[in-house]
Protein backbone atom coordinates (compact mmCIF):
# COMPACT_ATOMS: atom_id res chain seq x y z
CA UNK A 1 0.00 0.00 0.00
CA UNK A 2 1.62 3.35 -1.10
CA UNK A 3 2.49 5.46 2.04
CA UNK A 4 0.06 8.57 1.69
CA UNK A 5 -2.49 5.49 2.26
CA UNK A 6 -1.24 4.10 4.72
CA UNK A 7 -1.30 7.89 6.99
CA UNK A 8 -4.94 8.10 5.83
CA UNK A 9 -6.01 4.66 6.97
CA UNK A 10 -4.48 5.20 10.70
CA UNK A 11 -5.74 8.78 10.79
CA UNK A 12 -9.38 7.47 10.15
CA UNK A 13 -8.62 4.46 12.96
CA UNK A 14 -7.11 7.16 15.27
CA UNK A 15 -10.55 9.30 14.58
CA UNK A 16 -13.15 6.33 15.15
CA UNK A 17 -11.06 5.74 18.35
CA UNK A 18 -11.54 9.42 19.55
CA UNK A 19 -15.25 9.26 18.77
CA UNK A 20 -15.70 6.03 20.64
CA UNK A 21 -13.73 7.48 23.76
CA UNK A 22 -15.92 11.01 23.37
CA UNK A 23 -19.08 8.51 23.33
CA UNK A 24 -17.88 6.49 26.03
CA UNK A 25 -16.93 9.51 28.02
CA UNK A 26 -20.80 10.99 27.44
CA UNK A 27 -22.65 8.14 28.32
CA UNK A 28 -21.06 7.41 31.67
CA UNK A 29 -21.71 11.83 32.83
CA UNK A 30 -25.14 11.48 31.64
CA UNK A 31 -25.90 7.84 33.71
CA UNK A 32 -23.99 9.45 36.44
CA UNK A 33 -26.01 12.68 36.14
CA UNK A 34 -29.38 10.05 36.27
CA UNK A 35 -27.95 8.26 39.04
CA UNK A 36 -27.17 11.29 41.04
CA UNK A 37 -31.04 12.36 41.11
CA UNK A 38 -29.93 15.74 39.13
CA UNK A 39 -32.51 14.22 36.36
CA UNK A 40 -31.33 17.13 33.76
CA UNK A 41 -33.31 19.35 36.04
CA UNK A 42 -33.92 23.01 34.60
CA UNK A 43 -33.10 24.38 37.60
CA UNK A 44 -29.37 26.16 38.11
CA UNK A 45 -26.32 24.57 39.74
CA UNK A 46 -26.45 26.81 42.31
CA UNK A 47 -29.71 25.41 44.02
CA UNK A 48 -28.56 22.62 46.03
CA UNK A 49 -29.80 19.13 44.96
CA UNK A 50 -31.05 18.02 48.41
CA UNK A 51 -32.95 19.56 51.22
CA UNK A 52 -30.89 20.66 53.79
CA UNK A 53 -31.42 18.19 57.12
CA UNK A 54 -34.72 18.11 58.63
CA UNK A 55 -34.08 17.18 61.85
CA UNK A 56 -32.19 19.58 63.93
CA UNK A 57 -29.28 18.20 66.29
CA UNK A 58 -30.68 16.75 68.94
CA UNK A 59 -33.55 15.65 66.81
CA UNK A 60 -36.45 17.51 66.77
CA UNK A 61 -39.82 15.42 67.87
CA UNK A 62 -43.21 15.53 65.87
CA UNK A 63 -44.58 19.03 67.08
CA UNK A 64 -47.96 17.69 67.90
CA UNK A 65 -50.06 20.98 68.52
CA UNK A 66 -51.96 22.14 65.60
CA UNK A 67 -54.22 25.29 64.74
CA UNK A 68 -55.34 25.11 61.10
CA UNK A 69 -57.94 28.26 60.45
CA UNK A 70 -60.03 26.07 57.23
CA UNK A 71 -60.98 28.92 55.59
CA UNK A 72 -63.52 28.80 52.62
CA UNK A 73 -63.09 26.71 48.89
CA UNK A 74 -59.27 27.18 49.24
CA UNK A 75 -58.91 23.17 49.55
CA UNK A 76 -59.08 23.29 53.08
CA UNK A 77 -60.74 20.15 53.38
CA UNK A 78 -57.87 18.42 52.33
CA UNK A 79 -55.68 19.69 54.81
CA UNK A 80 -58.37 18.85 57.71
CA UNK A 81 -58.15 15.44 56.71
CA UNK A 82 -54.51 15.14 56.84
CA UNK A 83 -54.63 16.45 60.32
CA UNK A 84 -57.59 14.16 61.48
CA UNK A 85 -55.52 11.26 60.21
CA UNK A 86 -52.13 12.44 62.03
CA UNK A 87 -54.38 13.09 65.32
CA UNK A 88 -56.18 9.75 65.19
CA UNK A 89 -52.19 8.17 64.39
CA UNK A 90 -50.99 9.84 67.32
CA UNK A 91 -53.60 9.41 69.96
CA UNK A 92 -54.25 13.44 69.88
CA UNK A 93 -57.69 15.16 70.87
CA UNK A 94 -59.04 17.27 68.10
CA UNK A 95 -61.14 19.56 69.18
CA UNK A 96 -64.52 19.54 67.36
CA UNK A 97 -67.67 21.74 67.13
CA UNK A 98 -70.83 21.28 69.60
CA UNK A 99 -73.12 19.53 67.36
CA UNK A 100 -75.51 22.87 67.41
CA UNK A 101 -72.47 24.30 65.67
CA UNK A 102 -73.15 21.91 63.01
CA UNK A 103 -69.81 20.75 61.60
CA UNK A 104 -68.39 24.42 61.87
CA UNK A 105 -67.77 26.42 65.03
CA UNK A 106 -70.96 28.28 64.52
CA UNK A 107 -69.58 30.27 61.69
CA UNK A 108 -69.93 33.26 60.37
CA UNK A 109 -70.30 34.06 63.92
CA UNK A 110 -66.49 35.19 66.04
CA UNK A 111 -65.21 32.07 67.86
CA UNK A 112 -65.91 31.46 70.92
CA UNK A 113 -64.36 28.48 73.20
CA UNK A 114 -67.62 27.82 73.73
CA UNK A 115 -68.64 26.02 70.41
CA UNK A 116 -65.81 23.44 71.04
CA UNK A 117 -67.76 20.17 72.74
CA UNK A 118 -66.79 19.32 76.08
CA UNK A 119 -65.38 16.12 74.97
CA UNK A 120 -62.86 16.82 72.76
CA UNK A 121 -60.96 19.56 75.11
CA UNK A 122 -58.11 20.11 75.62
CA UNK A 123 -57.34 20.05 72.18
CA UNK A 124 -53.68 19.13 70.55
CA UNK A 125 -55.33 20.13 66.85
CA UNK A 126 -58.20 22.06 65.75
CA UNK A 127 -58.88 22.21 61.74
CA UNK A 128 -63.03 22.56 61.60
CA UNK A 129 -64.73 25.87 59.81
CA UNK A 130 -64.18 29.37 62.50
CA UNK A 131 -64.18 32.91 61.88
CA UNK A 132 -60.68 33.82 63.73
CA UNK A 133 -60.83 35.01 66.71
CA UNK A 134 -57.18 35.30 68.34
CA UNK A 135 -57.86 35.61 72.06
CA UNK A 136 -60.20 32.33 72.03
CA UNK A 137 -58.51 30.50 70.42
CA UNK A 138 -55.24 31.31 72.51
CA UNK A 139 -57.84 30.42 75.55
CA UNK A 140 -58.61 27.26 73.76
CA UNK A 141 -55.43 26.02 72.32
CA UNK A 142 -52.58 24.45 74.35
CA UNK A 143 -49.03 26.89 74.69
CA UNK A 144 -47.09 26.62 71.61
CA UNK A 145 -49.67 25.62 69.28
CA UNK A 146 -48.70 26.33 65.48
CA UNK A 147 -51.30 28.44 63.66
CA UNK A 148 -51.59 27.60 59.90
CA UNK A 149 -53.94 28.30 57.06
CA UNK A 150 -54.31 28.22 53.83
CA UNK A 151 -55.45 31.12 50.67
CA UNK A 152 -56.21 30.62 47.39
CA UNK A 153 -55.97 32.79 43.92
CA UNK A 154 -59.46 35.05 44.68
CA UNK A 155 -60.65 34.56 41.39
CA UNK A 156 -61.08 30.99 41.64
CA UNK A 157 -62.18 30.96 44.99
CA UNK A 158 -64.70 33.28 44.26
CA UNK A 159 -65.61 31.08 41.43
CA UNK A 160 -65.81 27.94 43.65
CA UNK A 161 -68.20 29.64 46.41
CA UNK A 162 -70.44 31.40 43.77
CA UNK A 163 -71.16 27.75 42.50
CA UNK A 164 -71.09 25.94 45.76
CA UNK A 165 -73.13 28.85 47.69
CA UNK A 166 -75.55 29.54 44.97
CA UNK A 167 -78.85 28.26 46.88
CA UNK A 168 -77.35 29.34 50.35
CA UNK A 169 -76.08 32.93 49.71
CA UNK A 170 -78.83 35.35 48.86
CA UNK A 171 -76.74 37.65 47.01
CA UNK A 172 -75.62 34.75 44.57
CA UNK A 173 -79.61 33.90 44.29
CA UNK A 174 -81.06 37.37 42.98
CA UNK A 175 -78.73 36.94 40.05
CA UNK A 176 -80.71 36.21 37.27
CA UNK A 177 -79.41 32.52 35.86
CA UNK A 178 -77.05 32.07 38.17
CA UNK A 179 -74.44 33.83 35.94
CA UNK A 180 -71.21 34.68 37.62
CA UNK A 181 -70.57 37.15 34.42
CA UNK A 182 -73.95 39.06 35.38
CA UNK A 183 -72.60 39.29 38.86
CA UNK A 184 -69.20 40.61 38.49
CA UNK A 185 -70.95 43.00 36.08
CA UNK A 186 -72.98 45.13 38.95
CA UNK A 187 -71.87 43.20 42.01
CA UNK A 188 -73.69 46.07 44.44
CA UNK A 189 -76.99 45.63 42.19
CA UNK A 190 -77.12 42.17 44.25
CA UNK A 191 -74.91 42.01 47.27
CA UNK A 192 -76.35 43.75 50.73
CA UNK A 193 -73.78 43.95 53.38
CA UNK A 194 -74.81 42.38 56.42
CA UNK A 195 -77.19 40.23 55.18
CA UNK A 196 -77.20 36.58 56.13
CA UNK A 197 -74.64 35.04 54.79
CA UNK A 198 -73.00 37.67 52.72
CA UNK A 199 -69.23 36.91 54.01
CA UNK A 200 -69.65 34.26 51.17
CA UNK A 201 -70.01 37.15 48.60
CA UNK A 202 -67.11 39.64 49.04
CA UNK A 203 -63.76 39.05 50.78
CA UNK A 204 -64.37 35.83 52.27
CA UNK A 205 -60.93 34.79 52.95
CA UNK A 206 -60.85 38.27 54.79
CA UNK A 207 -63.69 37.58 57.06
CA UNK A 208 -62.73 34.08 57.57
CA UNK A 209 -59.22 35.62 59.28
CA UNK A 210 -61.21 37.77 61.50
CA UNK A 211 -60.78 41.09 59.24
CA UNK A 212 -63.74 43.46 58.10
CA UNK A 213 -64.59 42.16 54.78
CA UNK A 214 -66.62 45.47 53.81
CA UNK A 215 -63.14 47.64 53.76
CA UNK A 216 -62.10 48.72 50.66
CA UNK A 217 -58.00 48.77 49.87
CA UNK A 218 -58.85 51.55 47.56
CA UNK A 219 -60.09 53.90 50.27
CA UNK A 220 -58.12 52.36 53.11
CA UNK A 221 -54.73 50.85 51.81
CA UNK A 222 -53.77 50.98 56.18
CA UNK A 223 -56.13 48.45 56.62
CA UNK A 224 -54.88 45.81 54.44
CA UNK A 225 -51.43 46.29 55.97
CA UNK A 226 -52.69 46.07 59.13
CA UNK A 227 -54.56 42.56 58.80
CA UNK A 228 -51.52 41.12 56.84
CA UNK A 229 -49.61 42.32 59.78
CA UNK A 230 -51.95 40.29 62.46
CA UNK A 231 -51.93 37.56 59.86
CA UNK A 232 -47.93 37.54 59.97
CA UNK A 233 -47.77 37.62 63.73
CA UNK A 234 -50.26 34.44 64.48
CA UNK A 235 -49.36 32.46 60.99
CA UNK A 236 -46.41 30.35 61.34
CA UNK A 237 -47.42 29.21 57.33
CA UNK A 238 -49.81 30.59 55.14
CA UNK A 239 -50.13 28.26 52.28
CA UNK A 240 -51.38 27.93 48.47
CA UNK A 241 -53.62 26.32 47.07
CA UNK A 242 -52.63 26.51 43.71
CA UNK A 243 -49.28 25.18 45.19
CA UNK A 244 -50.64 22.77 47.31
CA UNK A 245 -47.81 19.79 47.11
CA UNK A 246 -44.90 22.76 48.09
CA UNK A 247 -47.36 24.34 50.92
CA UNK A 248 -47.19 20.72 52.55
CA UNK A 249 -43.51 20.68 52.09
CA UNK A 250 -43.22 23.06 54.07
CA UNK A 251 -45.92 22.45 56.08
CA UNK A 252 -44.52 18.96 57.16
CA UNK A 253 -40.54 20.66 57.41
CA UNK A 254 -42.40 23.41 59.86
CA UNK A 255 -43.84 20.36 62.12
CA UNK A 256 -40.81 18.23 61.88
CA UNK A 257 -43.43 15.24 60.34
CA UNK A 258 -42.87 12.72 58.12
CA UNK A 259 -43.78 12.81 54.20
CA UNK A 260 -45.99 10.12 54.75
CA UNK A 261 -47.94 12.01 57.21
CA UNK A 262 -48.53 14.79 54.43
CA UNK A 263 -49.82 12.22 52.02
CA UNK A 264 -53.72 12.79 50.93
CA UNK A 265 -56.51 12.54 48.36
CA UNK A 266 -57.89 15.59 46.88
CA UNK A 267 -61.76 15.74 48.76
CA UNK A 268 -64.64 18.24 48.10
CA UNK A 269 -63.15 18.96 44.31
CA UNK A 270 -66.55 20.05 41.70
CA UNK A 271 -67.22 17.60 38.80
CA UNK A 272 -65.61 19.51 35.63
CA UNK A 273 -69.62 20.00 34.28
CA UNK A 274 -70.28 21.83 37.88
CA UNK A 275 -67.19 24.13 37.04
CA UNK A 276 -65.65 26.94 34.65
CA UNK A 277 -63.40 25.04 33.20
CA UNK A 278 -61.28 28.63 32.64
CA UNK A 279 -61.76 31.82 34.20
CA UNK A 280 -61.85 34.30 31.56
CA UNK A 281 -59.35 37.14 32.07
CA UNK A 282 -61.54 40.14 32.09
CA UNK A 283 -63.77 37.98 34.69
CA UNK A 284 -60.80 37.65 36.86
CA UNK A 285 -59.83 41.02 36.98
CA UNK A 286 -63.99 41.80 37.85
CA UNK A 287 -64.06 39.38 40.97
CA UNK A 288 -60.23 40.51 42.07
CA UNK A 289 -61.54 43.97 41.98
CA UNK A 290 -64.91 43.15 43.68
CA UNK A 291 -62.53 40.93 46.44
CA UNK A 292 -59.55 43.87 46.44
CA UNK A 293 -59.21 42.74 50.31
CA UNK A 294 -58.82 38.96 49.43
CA UNK A 295 -56.80 39.75 46.44
CA UNK A 296 -54.06 42.20 48.49
CA UNK A 297 -54.00 39.15 51.06
CA UNK A 298 -53.33 36.77 48.40
CA UNK A 299 -50.86 38.72 46.58
CA UNK A 300 -48.92 39.12 49.89
CA UNK A 301 -48.66 35.73 50.99
CA UNK A 302 -48.51 34.29 47.49
CA UNK A 303 -44.92 36.47 47.46
CA UNK A 304 -44.14 35.74 51.34
CA UNK A 305 -44.58 31.46 50.07
CA UNK A 306 -42.41 32.13 47.61
CA UNK A 307 -39.51 33.65 49.65
CA UNK A 308 -40.01 30.88 52.25
CA UNK A 309 -39.85 28.33 49.10
CA UNK A 310 -36.31 29.97 48.60
CA UNK A 311 -34.88 30.00 51.87
CA UNK A 312 -35.17 26.30 51.78
CA UNK A 313 -34.19 25.77 48.46
CA UNK A 314 -36.60 25.95 45.35
CA UNK A 315 -35.13 22.31 43.77
CA UNK A 316 -35.05 21.19 47.14
CA UNK A 317 -38.86 21.84 48.02
CA UNK A 318 -39.64 20.47 44.26
CA UNK A 319 -38.14 17.36 44.70
CA UNK A 320 -39.82 16.98 48.31
CA UNK A 321 -42.67 17.91 46.63
CA UNK A 322 -42.46 15.19 43.45
CA UNK A 323 -41.28 12.17 46.01
CA UNK A 324 -44.67 13.42 47.76
CA UNK A 325 -46.97 13.07 44.77
CA UNK A 326 -45.12 9.97 43.86
CA UNK A 327 -45.91 8.11 46.95
CA UNK A 328 -49.40 9.69 47.24
CA UNK A 329 -49.77 8.16 43.73
CA UNK A 330 -48.71 5.03 44.98
CA UNK A 331 -51.35 5.03 48.20
CA UNK A 332 -54.36 5.98 45.95
CA UNK A 333 -53.86 2.68 43.78
CA UNK A 334 -53.45 0.81 46.38
CA UNK A 335 -56.83 1.95 48.71
CA UNK A 336 -58.73 2.86 45.26
CA UNK A 337 -57.53 0.76 42.57
CA UNK A 338 -54.98 0.31 39.60
CA UNK A 339 -56.36 3.60 38.05
CA UNK A 340 -58.03 6.14 41.20
CA UNK A 341 -60.89 8.28 39.92
CA UNK A 342 -63.02 10.97 41.21
CA UNK A 343 -66.79 9.78 40.95
CA UNK A 344 -70.01 11.73 41.66
CA UNK A 345 -71.62 10.71 45.25
CA UNK A 346 -74.46 8.83 43.38
CA UNK A 347 -71.94 6.59 41.70
CA UNK A 348 -69.99 5.91 45.29
CA UNK A 349 -71.32 3.18 47.24
CA UNK A 350 -69.56 3.13 50.64
CA UNK A 351 -72.36 5.55 52.13
CA UNK A 352 -69.59 6.77 54.77
CA UNK A 353 -67.62 7.93 51.17
CA UNK A 354 -70.66 9.92 49.72
CA UNK A 355 -69.58 13.72 50.08
CA UNK A 356 -71.67 16.17 51.02
CA UNK A 357 -73.79 17.84 47.84
CA UNK A 358 -74.64 21.62 48.56
CA UNK A 359 -77.48 21.47 45.75
CA UNK A 360 -78.55 19.78 42.81
CA UNK A 361 -77.07 21.43 40.28
CA UNK A 362 -73.51 20.99 41.61
CA UNK A 363 -71.69 17.93 41.95
CA UNK A 364 -69.17 17.18 44.95
CA UNK A 365 -66.55 14.04 43.93
CA UNK A 366 -65.31 11.30 46.43
CA UNK A 367 -63.92 8.17 45.97
CA UNK A 368 -65.03 4.76 46.43
CA UNK A 369 -63.46 1.60 47.79
CA UNK A 370 -63.17 -1.07 45.12
CA UNK A 371 -65.06 -4.72 46.06
CA UNK A 372 -66.72 -3.11 48.61
CA UNK A 373 -64.20 -2.09 50.75
CA UNK A 374 -62.32 -5.57 51.68
CA UNK A 375 -58.55 -5.84 52.29
CA UNK A 376 -56.61 -4.80 55.12
CA UNK A 377 -55.70 -1.10 54.04
CA UNK A 378 -59.54 -0.44 54.45
CA UNK A 379 -59.57 1.54 57.42
CA UNK A 380 -56.71 3.92 56.50
CA UNK A 381 -58.46 4.00 53.03
CA UNK A 382 -61.73 4.78 54.33
CA UNK A 383 -60.30 7.80 56.24
CA UNK A 384 -58.33 8.88 53.27
CA UNK A 385 -61.45 9.93 51.20
CA UNK A 386 -63.87 10.40 54.12
CA UNK A 387 -65.33 13.54 53.68
CA UNK A 388 -65.60 16.50 56.20
CA UNK A 389 -69.16 15.65 58.05
CA UNK A 390 -68.39 11.47 58.43
CA UNK A 391 -65.20 11.64 59.42
CA UNK A 392 -65.75 14.95 62.10
CA UNK A 393 -69.24 12.92 63.35
CA UNK A 394 -66.70 9.70 63.42
CA UNK A 395 -64.49 11.38 65.38
CA UNK A 396 -66.64 13.15 67.63
CA UNK A 397 -68.40 9.78 68.93
CA UNK A 398 -64.75 8.70 69.28
CA UNK A 399 -63.44 10.88 71.70
CA UNK A 400 -66.76 10.81 73.34
CA UNK A 401 -66.45 7.22 74.04
CA UNK A 402 -62.76 8.19 75.23
CA UNK A 403 -63.80 10.37 77.48
CA UNK A 404 -66.90 8.24 78.87
CA UNK A 405 -69.35 10.88 78.00
CA UNK A 406 -71.63 9.16 76.22
CA UNK A 407 -74.25 8.65 78.66
CA UNK A 408 -74.42 12.78 79.20
CA UNK A 409 -76.83 14.90 77.72
CA UNK A 410 -75.45 17.65 75.24
CA UNK A 411 -74.81 20.89 76.69
CA UNK A 412 -77.30 23.33 75.11
CA UNK A 413 -75.69 26.90 73.75
CA UNK A 414 -77.61 29.45 74.72
CA UNK A 415 -77.71 31.27 71.18
CA UNK A 416 -76.70 28.68 68.36
CA UNK A 417 -76.09 30.07 65.14
CA UNK A 418 -79.00 30.81 62.72
CA UNK A 419 -79.18 27.90 60.16
CA UNK A 420 -76.48 24.81 59.63
CA UNK A 421 -74.84 25.20 56.13
CA UNK A 422 -74.14 21.55 56.29
CA UNK A 423 -76.24 18.67 56.97
CA UNK A 424 -75.56 14.69 56.02
CA UNK A 425 -74.91 14.10 52.35
CA UNK A 426 -77.48 14.66 49.75
CA UNK A 427 -79.10 11.20 49.24
CA UNK A 428 -77.76 9.09 46.25
CA UNK A 429 -80.36 8.30 43.24
CA UNK A 430 -80.22 5.16 42.55
CA UNK A 431 -80.09 4.59 38.59
N1 LIG B 1 -55.05 19.19 46.85
C1 LIG B 1 -55.75 20.17 46.30
N2 LIG B 1 -55.16 21.05 45.48
C2 LIG B 1 -55.85 22.04 44.90
N3 LIG B 1 -57.18 22.23 45.09
C3 LIG B 1 -57.82 21.37 45.91
C4 LIG B 1 -57.15 20.31 46.55
N4 LIG B 1 -58.05 19.66 47.31
C5 LIG B 1 -59.23 20.28 47.12
N5 LIG B 1 -59.10 21.31 46.28
C6 LIG B 1 -60.15 22.24 45.82
O1 LIG B 1 -60.56 23.05 46.93
C7 LIG B 1 -61.94 23.36 46.81
C8 LIG B 1 -62.67 22.92 48.04
O2 LIG B 1 -62.18 23.69 49.10
P1 LIG B 1 -62.60 23.44 50.61
O3 LIG B 1 -62.44 22.02 50.93
O4 LIG B 1 -61.81 24.40 51.43
O5 LIG B 1 -64.14 23.84 50.59
S1 LIG B 1 -65.09 24.09 51.85
O6 LIG B 1 -65.03 25.51 52.19
O7 LIG B 1 -64.66 23.24 52.95
O8 LIG B 1 -66.44 23.70 51.37
C9 LIG B 1 -62.42 22.66 45.56
O9 LIG B 1 -62.34 23.61 44.51
P2 LIG B 1 -63.42 23.68 43.34
O10 LIG B 1 -63.45 22.29 42.73
O11 LIG B 1 -62.92 24.73 42.42
O12 LIG B 1 -64.72 24.02 43.98
C10 LIG B 1 -61.42 21.55 45.37
O13 LIG B 1 -61.32 21.11 44.04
Amino acid sequence: MPPILQRLQQATKMMSRRKILLLVLGCSTLSLLIHQGAQLSWYPKLFPLSCPPLRDSPPRPKHMTVAFLKTHKTAGTTVQNILFRFAERHNLTVALPHPSCEHQFCYPRNFSAHFVHPATRPPHVLASHLRFNRAELARLMPPGTVYVTILREPAAMFESLFSYYNQYCPAFRRVPNASLEAFLRAPEAYYRAGEHFAMFAHNTLAYDLGGDNERSPRDDDAYLAGLIRQVEEVFSLVMIAEYFDESLVLLRRLLAWDLDDVLYAKLNARAASSRLAAIPAALGRAARAWNALDAGLYDHFNATFWRRVARVGRACVEREARELREARERLLRRCFGAQPVLRPATQIRTKQLQPWQPSRKVDIMGYDLPSGGAGPATEACLKLAMPEVQYSNYLLRKQKRRGGVRARPEPVLDNPPPRPIRALPRAPQVH
